[in-house]
């Protein structure tokens, strides 16, 4: 793995300031892309985090209950979706995508979402951590290579949401025509699956030129 970002590496004020939800999960590899990027990294872990401006903000995979938890346990989780609804560009992966989505249909006893995009979510759909597999992806941004790690599927998208990708059934999706892995709502990019983990900058550059 490489070397953690700490907040005294990052050179502030030379791009936008992105932040990154660092509750739980996998904080460090979104946080090193997009300072290579070009990108000021403040890991989000108290309501303070967000109340400074922010140019953006990415919502890692880990543990979305347990994020969901967390977000409450530390008042974090109103102004977060406020934040979101009022069109902080967003990048949302695994855990993330299930942390925005407007319902989860399977849901931990207690576990509720931001409801900021309007997907319904199936969570764990492809199995357990032993079946985590990386697929090269068909994205409307080009090949995407992503990891797939107790990933949850898409299962309903609003009229506003655009698919942005497809796991087809040769790369381990359910259904015939493709499972739903990408998809975009206004300001809010959500994926299945960790790019930042095959080190696919695709989609963090994506973010950063989405900036205002
Ligand atoms: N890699 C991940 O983020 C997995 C997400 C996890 N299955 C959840 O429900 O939160």
């Amino acid at each position: 793995m490489k070397a953690q970002v700490l907040p005294g590496t990052r050179q502030s004020g030379s791009g936008p300031t992105i932040g990154v939800l660092a509750l739980q999960g996998g904080v460090a590899e979104h946080a090193q892309m997009l300072s290579d990027l070009g990108a000021t990294v403040r890991l989000v872990r108290k309501e303070a985090d967000l109340e400074s401006h922010l140019d953006g903000i990415v919502l890692p995979g880990g543990e979305s209950s347990t994020i969901d938890r967390l977000l409450k346990i530390f008042n974090m989780k109103q102004l977060l979706a406020d934040l979101l609804a009022d069109g902080l560009p967003c990048l949302a992966t695994c855990a993330g995508m299930i942390l925005v989505s407007r319902k989860v249909l399977d849901a931990a006893p207690g576990q509720t979402s931001l409801g900021v995009l309007d997907t319904t979510v199936s969570r764990n759909v492809y199995g357990s951590q032993t079946a985590s597999a990386e697929v090269t992806l068909d994205t409307t941004l080009g090949p995407v290579r992503g990891a797939f790690i107790r990933a949850p599927k898409i299962v309903r998208v609003g009229e506003d949401v655009q698919v942005l990708a497809r796991r087809m059934p040769e790369q381990g999706g359910l259904e015939e025509d493709g499972d739903i892995v990408a998809v975009r709502g206004n300001n809010i990019v959500a994926l299945s699956f960790h790019p930042e983990l095959t080190g696919d900058a695709t989609f963090h550059t994506d973010l950063l030129n989405r900036l205002a």
